[in-house]
């Protein structure tokens, strides 16, 4: 009875974590090192619970300026292969970074009503650029994912503090946007009625307002609306953050898709990272093929971070005005963070 329990339970485990692998799309055979930065927090505990359970990942590490211990240690129990370590404080990030893979960065202060996601970047500027100087020193190659708002900021700040700190290639530093085709998927599969699991929408441009631009015109599988509605849906999805800062009432942002948007995107490095085929993803990344300098566009993967950037696709005219309206706004974030960092000591 005993016996026929303990195999149910195995089954079930093994079943459950074959689910993830599979949502996660990761090579079980990998073997690396994830850290989160900010893992205390509404994002990093949740993303760091998924992380715990992703197979491929050997050691989790997870540092913060408060409460680490206690989420390392809570964690720690969970009977996955993952080993866990807490870190907590600039003295202890070196032991944190040290033979990393993949960095995940959730660490900051989410919005309030009212915010705008650039309203963040006096306080969460020099903590990402804090963040990125002891990255670039301890582990100047791994995948570094910066979900810490605003990204259309904060993503330049790191790769000027890469470049400030000697490394060059920023080639795997990446803005997570992967919320924002979470939520073009889901907002699109309601509206036609499809099983979500096989929708996508690639989203391109940047991670605020009008600089987010689902392309729904090259929907997988291939959808259409009326102009009318393919506006509003649309103008949901580039609001939905703000749609979930007003129903948390002054409790913060999006915290808990954002985990499994993060969680999602560790994952995809982990594939690209085991020399997985055909890994793609959409990420606020530097590039040449936008007069920006910083665009969000489809990029293949591989294991030295983007392989090729598959660029913007046929445009519907729609969205070429998207593109077109979202640039000062875009030119002007990212100005912001690389003039940020170039005064940064
Ligand atoms: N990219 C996206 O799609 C997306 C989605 C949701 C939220 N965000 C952003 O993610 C950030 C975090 O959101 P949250 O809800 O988890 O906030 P939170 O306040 O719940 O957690 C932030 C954590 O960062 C930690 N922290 C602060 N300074 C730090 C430092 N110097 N080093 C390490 N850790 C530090 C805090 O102690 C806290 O535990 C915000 O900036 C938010 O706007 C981005
Ligand atoms: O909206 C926010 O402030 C958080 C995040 O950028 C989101 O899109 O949910």
């Amino acid at each position: 009875m005993a016996a026929s329990l303990t195999r149910v339970m195995q089954m079930n485990k093994m079943k459950s974590l074959s689910m993830l692998a599979r949502s996660f799309s990761v090579s079980s055979q990998s073997n690396y090192k994830v850290s989160v930065l900010g893992a205390s927090g509404g994002i990093g505990q949740p993303m760091s619970l998924l992380l715990k359970q992703t197979p491929g990942v050997k050691e989790l590490a997870l540092y913060d300026i408060a409460h680490t211990p206690g989420v390392a240690a809570d964690l720690s129990h969970i009977d996955t292969a993952a080993k866990v370590t807490g870190h907590t404080g600039p003295e202890e990030i070196g032991e944190c970074l040290k033979g990393c893979d993949v960095v995940v960065i959730p660490a900051g202060v989410p919005r309030k009503p009212g915010m705008t996601r650039d309203d963040l970047f006096t306080t969460n500027a020099s903590i990402v650029a804090e963040l990125s100087k002891a990255c670039a020193k301890y582990c100047p190659k791994a995948f570094i994912c910066i979900i810490s708002n605003p990204v259309n900021s904060t993503v330049p700040i790191c790769c000027e503090i890469f470049k400030k700190s000697g490394v060059s290639d920023v080639s795997k530093v990446f803005g997570v946007s992967t919320l924002d085709i979470v939520r073009s998927n889901t907002f699109v599969a309601e509206a036609k009625g499809l099983d979500v699991s096989t929708v996508n929408v690639p989203v391109v441009g940047g991670h605020a307002g009008i600089t987010i631009i689902p392309l729904i015109s090259q929907c997988q599988p291939p959808v259409s609306f009326e102009q009318a509605e393919l506006e509003a849906l649309t103008a949901r999805i580039q609001d939905a953050g703000t749609e979930v800062v007003k129903a948390k009432a002054g409790a913060g942002s999006a915290t808990l898709s954002m985990a499994y948007a993060g969680a999602r995107f560790a994952a995809s490095a982990l594939d690209a990272l085991s020399g997985k085929e055909g890994v793609v993803e959409c990420a606020f990344v530097p590039t040449d093929k936008s007069e920006c300098g910083y665009f969000s566009t489809p990029l293949v993967l591989g294991p030295n971070g983007i392989e090729s950037n598959l660029g913007l696709n046929k445009l519907s005219p729609y969205e070429q005005t998207l593109v077109e309206a979202c640039m000062p706004e875009l030119k002007g974030s990212i100005k912001k963070g690389e003039d940020f960092a170039r005064n940064y000591n």
